[in-house]
């Protein structure tokens, strides 16, 4: 795969000859995306263009095969194209991973894009192997050979992507940026020659019903799925989408061999909207490979990521990692903390205690704890189910959104929680000072109006807000007299009693600025912090995956200032740094009625 700048000296002005109007039957506005066709209409539902109906009063404009004349002269395509799609996302919207039809449409591709970046995703259909890549606003990206028939392409519906930078210093960062309108051009190619895939790329026949092709639509009205899913106790339309999809989709497969998505030939479309009606949060992918076979299981994150930045950040480096690595971390997290320890021996016999962020419940079964009634939650699931295994009560729940009745507790703890609440507080060097959003050219030439930032997230309380929200589910199911303790880990790592044990002895301050808030640094494990969002890398135990996990390390001050803005029956009676951390105990004065 190459991606090529064809640009220099384009007139890309004449492009905004395109009419992006859905007027004629041959534009559409699909849940993902605004589609326009010329030439012939690429129907995305049945994956494949009819070469009996020409589209005559809309063939493909002039300016586009110019720009396309180019790239055949300069050598990168082979020939002019008969058919191009013309895709336009809003922020938040893609399409979903699929390969294009290979028995309607020649090998080659050619998709040009405008406007803005997008970070697309590839996947092997075979081996599931999975590449990202930023497909920089006006590149062509030309897809042939494995790139076109074996790796699956798509776009996440989201609202800003990820992606790898260079700081000022050299170093490799990851930062969040976000998407602005992209509007895109596929070229395709009617088929004439037969297809080097010499045909093996079909649909399975499904195990259940003989001669029945496994489309997409067959896996949701196939009886034998529904019935593999009643033996393991789950009810299909709710169960199947909870984040235990990945425990349990090992067991469906081996029964029902085929759940959720097929994503194959492009009937994407068709198969994600059965599962969008009834998957409000994950879905399974199952992938036809190239011989027909389905093969890799992937849990894949939807309707959330929509959401914003936070929930990006938090979702894909926060959770999912914690998923990932939940019984290698468990390993890591034995001892707890003194002083957390000493917090809970203090609380009277009785107390029923919340700890909101249990991990593998380290604190629930602490030395000294046995007078308290503890209860945990937290949001990996991996790990509630080692809480589970030691006898503890424990919940799934997020901390910004806590299932716990108001005033039902008597205290509770947060533990190295509130850090890894992202908020909208990335910036992007150019354009919009307070999101970072660039208007380019281009934007205005397709008649969009420009950008305007909500002035509301600028305010500090718009930054804080996730990390706030944390704070005042806690005040909320403290009981009147309660006490919480809250922990978070500290920019400054050098307490009164000299540098924290989290950094190596030879460790040095770091003579470099602060990295910039347009960049996530990744963290050099036990060194200083440099910057206070940042991605902190965990290691596989065998060394070969790094998983990052987004932190924002608080300085001096900045809890206490969170708690200040909860409601005025709440108190700060103690406030200490305790090995590279800040920490506050925070009262619920009793009820005065
Ligand atoms: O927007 C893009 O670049 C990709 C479009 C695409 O994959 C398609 O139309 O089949
Ligand atoms: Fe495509």
């Amino acid at each position: 795969m190459r991606t090529v700048d064809i640009w220099t000296n384009t007139n890309t002005s004449q492009l905004t000859t395109i009419d992006m109007t859905v007027s004629d039957g041959c534009g559409k506005t699909l849940r993902h995306r605004q589609v326009q066709h010329f030439g012939f209409e690429f129907e995305y539902g049945a994956n494949l263009v009819d070469p009996n109906r020409p589209l005559e009063h809309r063939p493909i404009p002039p300016v586009c095969l110019t720009v396309l004349q180019r790239l055949v002269e300069s050598g990168h395509v082979d020939r002019l194209s008969d058919q191009l799609t013309v895709n336009r996302y809003l922020p938040g919207q893609g399409i979903p991973p699929h390969i294009d039809s290979h028995s309607s449409c020649e090998e080659q591709l050619v998709s040009l894009s405008l406007s803005a970046q997008v970070v697309m995703d590839f996947r092997h259909a075979t081996t599931g192997q999975q590449r990202s890549m930023v497909v920089p606003r006006r590149s062509v990206l030309i897809m042939s050979g494995d790139s076109r028939y074996i790796w699956t392409h798509g776009i996440a519906p989201r609202k800003s992507d990820v992606v790898p930078v260079t700081d000022h210093n050299g170093h490799q960062c990851l930062t969040l940026q976000r998407r602005d309108i992209r509007t895109s051009f596929t070229f395709r190619t009617l088929r004439q020659t037969p297809c080097r895939c010499n045909g093996t790329r079909t649909y399975r026949t499904c195990n259940n019903c003989p001669g029945v092709e496994l489309t997409p639509t067959h896996i949701f009205t196939c009886p034998a799925m529904a019935a593999a899913l009643q033996k393991i106790d789950m009810d299909p339309e709710q169960q199947l989408y909870t984040p235990k999809i990945v425990d349990i989709a090992a067991s469906v497969i081996e029964i029902a061999v085929s759940i959720a998505v097929v994503i194959n030939e492009g009937a994407e479309d068709r198969a994600l909207s059965v599962v969008e009606g009834t998957a409000p949060r994950l879905m399974l992918a199952v992938e036809v490979t190239k011989n027909g076979y389905i093969g890799v299981k992937t849990p894949l994150l939807t309707a959330d990521i929509k959401e914003g930045d936070a929930e990006v950040l938090e979702k894909t480096y926060v959770h999912k990692v914690y998923e990932d690595i939940a019984s290698h971390f468990s390993e890591t997290r034995h001892s707890p903390w003194p002083q957390v320890a000493q917090f809970l021996q203090s609380l009277p016999t009785g107390s029923v205690v919340l700890d909101a962020g249990c991990g593998n419940g380290k604190y629930l079964a602490a030395y000294g704890t046995s007078h308290l009634v503890m209860t945990g939650c937290d949001t990996s699931i991996g790990l509630l189910h080692i809480c589970r295994s030691k006898g503890q009560d424990v919940v799934v729940a997020d901390t910004t959104a806590l299932p716990h009745r108001s005033d039902s507790v008597d205290a509770c703890i947060s533990i190295a929680v509130l850090h890894h609440l992202a908020t909208q507080e990335v910036e992007n060097g150019e354009g919009c000072v307070a999101c970072g959003i660039v208007m380019v050219e281009l934007d205005r030439l397709f008649n969009v109006s420009p950008h305007s930032c909500d002035p509301a997230f600028q305010s500090p309380e718009h930054l804080q807000k996730r990390r706030l929200q944390a704070l005042q589910e806690l005040a909320r199911v403290l009981r009147p007299g309660g006490l919480a303790l809250v922990y978070v880990w500290a920019l400054e790592q050098d307490g009164p009693d000299g540098p924290s044990k989290y950094l190596k002895p030879q460790s040095i301050a770091d003579p470099s600025q602060p990295a910039s808030n347009t960049i996530l640094p990744i963290h050099t494990n036990r060194t200083r912090f440099q910057s206070q969002d940042l991605f902190v890398p965990w290691k596989s135990k065998d060394g070969l995956t790094v998983h990052h996990r987004f932190y924002h390390v608080f300085t001096q001050g900045e809890l206490e200032s969170l708690v200040e803005q909860l409601p005025s029956d709440f108190k700060i009676v103690r406030n200490f740094y305790d090995s590279g951390n800040w920490c506050v105990v925070v009262e619920k004065l009793p009820s005065t009625q």
